[in-house]
C-alpha cells in the first residue's frame, strides 16, 4: 500500500513543497490539499507545512485555523486520521484546539534561523515511532513565534504522559554571541508534543527541510515521515 499524506497549502505556506517531498523520500503520495478544500481526498495522513499562513496577521496560526479545509482536519483527527504539523502547522494546530497551549514571540523578539538540536523524546506516537528514546538530532529552526507556553497543569500533563516529542538541547553553532541551547524560551525545553493518542503530533524545527545529507544539515527529518508510514501499515494490517 503507498500511503497518501496530503499536504495543506494556505496562502503564505512556505514549506508545502519540501513537506511533500519528505513524504516521496518515505515512498508516500504527496496529495496536495487547498486551503478552501472542504474535503481532504481520503488521504490517510496529513501534514500541515511551515510558512506565514495568511500573513501572521492576528496571531500565526490563527486565521489558518478557520480554514475550510482545517474543519475537515479537525473532524478526520478526532475520528483518528494522523496529522502532523511543522511551525506554522504547529501554531495552527495549536488554535484549531487539536493540541494544547500556544506559540508566543520568541523570547527575545527576534526571528531565529539556526540549525537546532533536538533530544527525542517519545518514540510511541504515529510521528516517532522510527526513533530511539533519546536520541540526539539537528535539523533547522526558523521562526518568530516558537516560544512554547502552556500554564503548569497542561505543562505536567504533558510530561506526566509522555507527551512532549522532543526538546531543545543545544543550536549546531555554540560559539554564537546569542547562544542558547533553548533558542526561544519555551517552557521547560519544550520543542514538540503530541495529542493523548499520539496521532496528532507538532514540531516547531523543521524536520522535512533535513531529509537529504545532500542538502544537509541531516537526514535526520526523514524518521517522522517513515514513522507515520509504519504506523498506517500497523493500522492497514
Ligand atoms: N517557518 C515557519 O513556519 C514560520 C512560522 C511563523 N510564521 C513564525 O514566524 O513564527
Amino acid at each position: 500500500m503507498t500511503a497518501r499524506i496530503g499536504v495543506i497549502t494556505f496562502p503564505g505556506t512556505l514549506d508545502d513543497v519540501d513537506a511533500a517531498r519528505a513524504a516521496r523520500y518515505a515512498d508516500c503520495e504527496a496529495v496536495a490539499l487547498w486551503h478552501a478544500d472542504e474535503d481532504i481526498k481520503a488521504v490517510d495522513a496529513v501534514v500541515v507545512p511551515g510558512g506565514f499562513s495568511y500573513g501572521d496577521y492576528l496571531r500565526a496560526g490563527a486565521i489558518a485555523s478557520q480554514a475550510p479545509v482545517m474543519r475537515a482536519v479537525i473532524d478526520a483527527a478526532r475520528g483518528g486520521l494522523p496529522v502532523f504539523g511543522i511551525c506554522n502547522g504547529f501554531q495552527i494546530l495549536c488554535e484549531a484546539g487539536l493540541l494544547p497551549g500556544a506559540l508566543v514571540r520568541n523570547e527575545r523578539l527576534r526571528f531565529i534561523c539556526r540549525d537546532q538540536w533536538l533530544k527525542i523524546e517519545n518514540t510511541s506516537s504515529a510521528w516517532t515511532s522510527r526513533f530511539e528514546a533519546g536520541a540526539e538530532i539537528l535539523i533547522p529552526l526558523k521562526n518568530a513565534e516558537g516560544r512554547y507556553v502552556a500554564d503548569a497543569a497542561v505543562l505536567d500533563e504533558l510530561e506526566g504522559e509522555g507527551r512532549v516529542l522532543a526538546r531543545y538541547i543545544g543550536s549546531a553553532v555554540p560559539q554564537a554571541p546569542d547562544y542558547t541551547a533553548n533558542p526561544n524560551g519555551a517552557l521547560r525545553d519544550i520543542a514538540g508534543i503530541c495529542s493523548a493518542d499520539g496521532r496528532v503530533a507538532a514540531l516547531m524545527p523543521h524536520p522535512e527541510h533535513a531529509i537529504d545529507p545532500l542538502t544537509g544539515p541531516t537526514d535526520d527529518g526523514l524518521g517522522f515521515f517513515l514513522s507515520v508510514v509504519d504506523h498506517l501499515q500497523k493500522v492497514a494490517a
